[in-house]
């Protein structure tokens, strides 16, 4: 899936107008954007993000450093766009890997201090923050590897999600998952597809249902994550496992993303129709109510 947009973002010049218009330019723009040098080994920091670059390597890791737990606010969100436009735009720079700086946690997911008692103008502009990372990350055309070094719940887990590879801290104590049916809240449909493209149909049914948080181990057993491995390890095994990737020609992902695409584009129609289908349905019942 995630192929299928890079896919589509190569060949689709409208689709990449469209994104750019949908980034960050708005409120991004406003914002001190954290510059990334051209030299063998670069850092760059914003409050929220730190972004270390190795030209050698052509990977740059993406710390995110917003205690106490990255929980994802528009600020937050609005910074990582930036430092993803960034990279994306230096051709070198190939492969991404995101992590945490936090202890314990990966990311908290949406900040829900910004998603309450606000104008619906933030609310908004919050909510356009959210697709436009989603996008960005599932659009990118760099390899991304998520280092989940802590629990990573709801957008956290999206977030996760949208990474071509995920690698978890063998913790006990951590989670991962979908849970915003726990918190009395139905996950957007394309958080679901996300996760559908992820662990398949059911997995996601049972666990959007039910809100499921999953341990590293049924995570992997799922295929929520890919691996697990020390607590210690997460980010050099996520360096490591980025030279494998690299070494395919990234031609040849493209020919997967056409696929991909294709039945992206089937599920956003049968999306669209089951809507339209639930509009008829109901005004179908409250016209029969009437007579
Ligand atoms: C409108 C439609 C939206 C649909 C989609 C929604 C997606 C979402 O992502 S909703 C957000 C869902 N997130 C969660 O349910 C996570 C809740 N948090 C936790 O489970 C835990 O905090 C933890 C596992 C991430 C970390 O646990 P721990 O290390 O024990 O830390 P604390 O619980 O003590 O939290 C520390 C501190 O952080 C605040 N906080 C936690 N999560 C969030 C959050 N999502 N947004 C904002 N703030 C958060 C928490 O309140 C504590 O604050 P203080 O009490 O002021 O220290």
């Amino acid at each position: 899936m995630k192929m299928a947009l890079r896919a589509c973002l190569r060949t689709k010049p409208g689709l990449t107008a469209l994104l750019s218009q949908l980034s960050c330019s708005g409120h991004a723009a406003a914002r001190r954007a954290p510059a990334l040098v051209a030299q063998r080994s670069s850092s760059s920091t914003s409050q929220k993000i730190k972004v270390d670059f190795d030209q050698s390597s052509g990977v740059a890791v993406m710390h995110m450093q917003s205690p106490p737990v990255n929980s994802l606010s528009l600020e937050f969100l609005t910074d990582v766009c930036i430092a993803l436009e960034k990279l994306e735009m230096d051709k070198s720079c190939r492969g991404l890997v995101v992590t945490s700086s936090q202890p314990k946690v990966f990311s908290a997911g949406l900040d829900i201090l910004d998603m309450y008692g606000k104008s619906p103008e933030h609310c908004a502009e919050f909510w356009k923050a959210v697709q436009e990372m989603w996008l960005k990350f599932y659009g990118s055309n760099m390899i991304t590897i998520a280092a989940v070094n802590g629990s990573s719940p709801a957008g956290g887990c999206l977030l996760s999600m949208t990474c071509d590879y995920r690698i978890m801290a063998d913790n006990p104590r951590y989670s991962i998952g979908l849970n915003e049916t726990k918190l009395g809240i139905v996950a957007p449909f394309w958080f679901k597809d996300t996760m559908v493209n992820t662990v398949g149909h059911r997995a996601t049914e049972m666990a959007l249902q039910l809100g499921l948080l999953y341990s590293p181990a049924e995570a992997l057993k799922i295929g929520l994550v890919d691996q697990l491995v020390h607590e210690d390890q997460v980010l050099t095994t996520a360096t490591e496992t980025m030279t494998k990737w690299l070494a395919i020609p990234g031609i040849l992902n493209i020919s997967y993303t056409c696929h991909f695409f294709h039945l992206w584009c089937c599920n956003l129609v049968c999306t669209i129709c089951s809507c339209v289908c639930q509009v008829i349905a109901a005004k179908k019942i409250h016209l029969s109510q009437d007579f």
